[in-house]
């Protein structure tokens, strides 16, 4: 099978430098070789290189930040995502800050209008514009997809609302805002908080979420794990890290058991910002990304 990484140095969803560079210390760290070792054909064709929308010409519209540049990398990714799922190929998407899912899920669901997404995060990503506070567009990726803006963008009139709430379900939850509580509530979005994973485990977790929102398992999947999802122990270096997330093993369960599924279509691993910490922790972190791509690619225990 055929696996194509797509490396999105990015950092415009959010503030903080350094997240751009995830993808190349995912790279360098031999994550191409690894794969292939799990016996996926790999294609690399080089970061892609966003030519940035210089500052002047982006003011914010209303709070949103950058929304000229992310609007235009996110749709230049869906391109991209589209293009290699449409032939076949499981496009590995790494960060880059979680507003890339805006493009990545957008081109999963142009080819797979049936598809169904796991989103692995400490947060939801799911304020809208009018309930942003930050208006960092990495925490609205979701509100996007799913068409929840009542103010419409013009910018990002290119982002279908294919999605819909009963094709999401989110795993390890612990930092959501007040207006995407209420956003969940009223649209039923199956949403596994770490409130869930202590109660039931994450075996049973991952069962529910699947049942959820591919009750037959005959849905394709789209994988968006973001590293702050894990607990701070595990993955330091990230931009918003929240105390209290999965264990190295709940992170990977989750990877795997998407993989047992063989609906997997598309797989992201975001917010890896390897300038956020000191070096060794900046290493833990990418090596949990590699590995994480590694059981999401098959990459199994025995
Ligand atoms: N890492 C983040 N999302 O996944 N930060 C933005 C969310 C804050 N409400
Ligand atoms: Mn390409
Ligand atoms: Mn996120
Ligand atoms: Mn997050």
């Amino acid at each position: 099978a055929r696996g194509q990484i797509v490396g999105c140095p990015f950092s415009g969803g959010q503030p903080k430098l350094g997240v751009d560079q995830g993808p190349i210390h995912l790279v360098n760290a031999g994550l191409i070789d690894q794969l292939k070792s799990l016996g996926w054909k790999v294609n690399f064709d080089g970061h892609h290189q966003f030519e940035e929308v210089n500052a002047q010409q982006d003011p914010p519209i209303g709070v949103l930040k950058n929304p000229r540049l992310v609007s235009k990398v996110c749709k230049a990714v869906a391109d991209v995502v589209g293009s290699h799922v449409g032939r076949g190929e499981l496009p590995v998407t790494i960060g880059g800050d979680h507003s890339l899912a805006m493009g990545t899920i957008s081109g999963t669901l142009s080819h797979h209008p049936d598809a169904c997404v796991i989103w692995i995060d400490a947060h939801a990503d799911l304020n809208t514009v009018e309930t942003t506070t930050s208006g960092n567009i990495h925490g609205m990726p979701v509100s996007f997809l799913l068409g929840l803006n009542k103010t419409p963008i013009p910018e990002y009139a290119w982002v279908e609302p294919r999605l819909t709430p009963d094709r999401i379900a989110y795993i390890g939850l612990r930092d959501v805002d007040a207006g995407e509580k209420r956003l969940l509530k009223e649209n039923g979005i199956k949403a596994f908080s770490m409130h869930e994973v202590d109660k039931y485990g994450i075996g049973a977790v991952v069962e529910k979420a699947l049942d959820a929102v591919n009750p037959k398992r005959d849905r394709p999947i789209h994988l968006s794990f973001d590293v702050d999802a894990l607990d701070p122990s595990v993955a330091p270096s990230t931009g918003t890290p929240v105390r209290g997330g999965l264990t190295f093993r709940e992170g990977h369960y989750i990877c795997e058991a998407v993989h047992e599924t063989g609906l997997l279509v598309a797989f992201d691993i975001m917010e890896v910002n390897p300038s956020l910490a000191d070096a060794d922790a900046a290493k833990a972190t990418v090596a949990v990304g590699c590995s994480l791509v590694r059981s999401a690619l098959g990459e199994t225990l025995l």
